[in-house]
């Protein structure tokens, strides 16, 4: 086989199922292998932002690697931003970047597309990867992918491989995969047990759980864990909708003073917190009222479990979780949850509010027979997405950049074939939107709920007064015709209940509901979460 197919392959082996990528001279012939051996279906987008947001929402979705190739320089640079997103959001990309030939590199030419220094684009990209490597000759080609297809497993982080426009076609052995960095099996034992002693001597444990169980792929055994255990379940901002599809009932999403007081003081006031996979971000613990004592918790993450004054090392949360199983006993029967009865929904001629639109799409999820995952962008959307129940949702909610959430939900779809609801709001749609021109060619239909208060609410919120956050009322329901969908514009809560009605039966093209909000009209979670931010900046 040629290097380029021996990558596919290998790529596919641990799981990808798309190349996402936009071409360039110097990926064009590795673009070439991706087309004429079907190895892996090839998904373009417009932009790179795009394909590296759909492959970040596909990676997300599946729990496995996903893969995304672009040229050496302009392709690469403008792809960082994503890239910077799936790092710090623990997402597993693969990158190919081209680049220069070893003779071009020799040139004394600044060749097109380089920025500083021919190795410029491996050095940024050194901030964004968990792991980096160029090929340099097809001996060792083999031996690199399989290191660097290790690292984005293990650490659920994106790599960088940078390809030379002329190795992908040179003859190259089979990768062959590495085994799973070793760990330590009496750590994960005693490490387990002090987990028990802890939990089994306090008084009010609880378990919160982070994105970090979907990447390692482990809710189905964290819900195991959390039924014998018995304790109180919560999420993180960015844990949203986890165990969504296990019987586990989760209390709720912990959000410090901008949430539920009740959840909160649990929380806060827990004697023997454990944090499954949870990231220590602001934004998940930034509006605690009170400092949370990280010495009274035990954090599970990145492979590593901090415990009170002292760490253990090399800890993989699938290894843990299972030793703590073993030391439990099977719970009983456990009565599933009735589901909450949808709350009833006045269908009246009131404006709509956010909270409406959670509600309306709940209702609209309760009748539908498959799955209805979620992809929020940026903006008063997420926090919309949180009064959204019992489905996967897939959110910036740390790294937190605009225009993830259109091309995620491209993505989500390609990945599960399950039709997604996208919440975006029309700054962030202004960003990435356009790429809903693909959805034709690529034959996803996703329901676009559009936010359009004319303005970037959000900075609005921290900043009352700003002028420039005015963005004019662009009808965007009336692009989605020209882009290859149905738009429609709705202002009240019947017209929003009918649109969805409408989409439910608008299949194979997309759906554009531009919601009108009212100036100023965001969600409570919004504004508490904002007062709360703003009061802790100021202290
Ligand atoms: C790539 C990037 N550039 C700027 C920013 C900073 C920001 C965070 S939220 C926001 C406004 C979002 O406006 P939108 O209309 O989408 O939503 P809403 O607030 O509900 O009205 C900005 C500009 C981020 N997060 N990412
Ligand atoms: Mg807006």
């Amino acid at each position: 086989m040629q290097l380029g197919e021996v990558l596919l392959t290998a790529l596919k082996q641990a799981g990808a199922r798309h190349l996402y990528g936009i071409p360039g001279d110097f990926i064009l012939p590795f673009f070439e292998q991706a087309e004429q051996s079907s190895i892996l279906p090839l998904v373009t987008l417009s932009h790179e932002p795009g394909i590296g947001f759909a492959a970040d929402g596909a990676a997300r979705m599946s729990c496995r690697p996903a893969a995304v190739a672009v040229t050496y320089g302009a392709g690469a640079l403008n792809l960082v931003n994503a890239i910077a997103g799936a790092f710090a959001e623990r997402s597993p990309l693969f990158v190919i970047a081209g680049c220069p030939s070893e003779a071009e590199r020799g040139s004394g030419f600044l060749l097109h597309h380089q920025a500083k220094t021919l190795d410029s684009q491996y050095r940024i990209y050194s901030e964004i990867t968990c792991d980096q490597a160029r090929i340099t000759d097809a001996d060792t080609a083999p031996d690199i992918i399989a290191r660097l297809l290790r690292s984005c497993i293990t650490y659920s982080q994106p790599v960088l491989l940078e390809l030379p426009r002329d190795l992908a076609t040179v003859p190259c052995l089979p990768v062959v995969p590495l085994s799973p960095l070793p760990f330590e099996p009496q750590a994960i034992s005693a490490c387990a047990e002090e987990i028990l002693d802890v939990l089994s001597g306090a008084n009010s444990p609880v378990l919160m759980v982070d994105v970090e169980i979907r990447r390692y792929d482990l809710e189905d055994e964290v819900a195991a864990l959390a039924r014998r255990l018995n304790v109180p379940v919560v999420t993180t901002l960015m844990g949203r909708g986890l165990l969504a599809d296990t019987d586990v009932r989760v209390l709720g999403t912990y959000l410090g003073e901008a949430g539920d007081p009740e959840l909160t003081e649990l929380v806060e006031s827990s004697d023997a917190l454990l944090l499954l996979g949870v990231i220590l971000s602001d934004s998940n613990f930034g509006p605690s009222g009170k400092r949370l004592d990280i010495r009274k918790a035990m954090l599970v993450s990145n492979r590593e479990v901090q415990l009170g004054y002292h760490n253990y090392h090399e800890i993989p949360m699938g290894e843990l979780i299972q030793a703590l199983l073993e030391r439990l006993p099977e719970p009983g029967r456990i009565e599933p949850e009735q589901p909450a009865a949808s709350p009833m929904w006045e269908v009246d001629d009131q404006p709509l509010t956010p909270a409406d639109i959670a509600a309306g799409i709940n209702l609209f999820i309760a009748d539908q027979p498959d799955p209805v995952p979620i992809a929020s962008d940026i903006g008063d959307c997420l926090f919309t997405s949180l009064d959204i129940h019992h489905t996967p949702v897939v959110a910036p909610g740390y790294y937190a950049s605009m225009g993830f959430g259109v091309p995620a939900g491209i993505g989500i779809q390609l990945t599960t074939g399950h039709r997604p609801i996208i919440l975006v709001g029309d700054g962030a749609f202004q960003m990435t939107g356009w790429e809903l021109g693909n959805c034709q060619r690529l034959e996803v239909d996703p329901i676009v709920v559009l936010l359009n208060n004319r303005s970037w609410e959000m900075i609005r919120v921290f900043q009352p007064n700003s002028q420039c956050s005015d963005l004019g009322d662009w009808h965007y329901a009336g692009l989605a015709d020209a882009l290859g969908g149905l738009g429609l514009r709705v202002s009240t809560r019947r017209d929003f209940r009918a649109a969805l009605a409408e989409a439910d039966q608008a299949r194979g093209s997309f759906v554009l509901i531009e919601v009108m909000l009212e100036s100023g009209a965001v969600s409570p979670t919004l504004k508490q979460f904002a007062k709360r931010l703003q009061a802790k900046r100021s202290l």
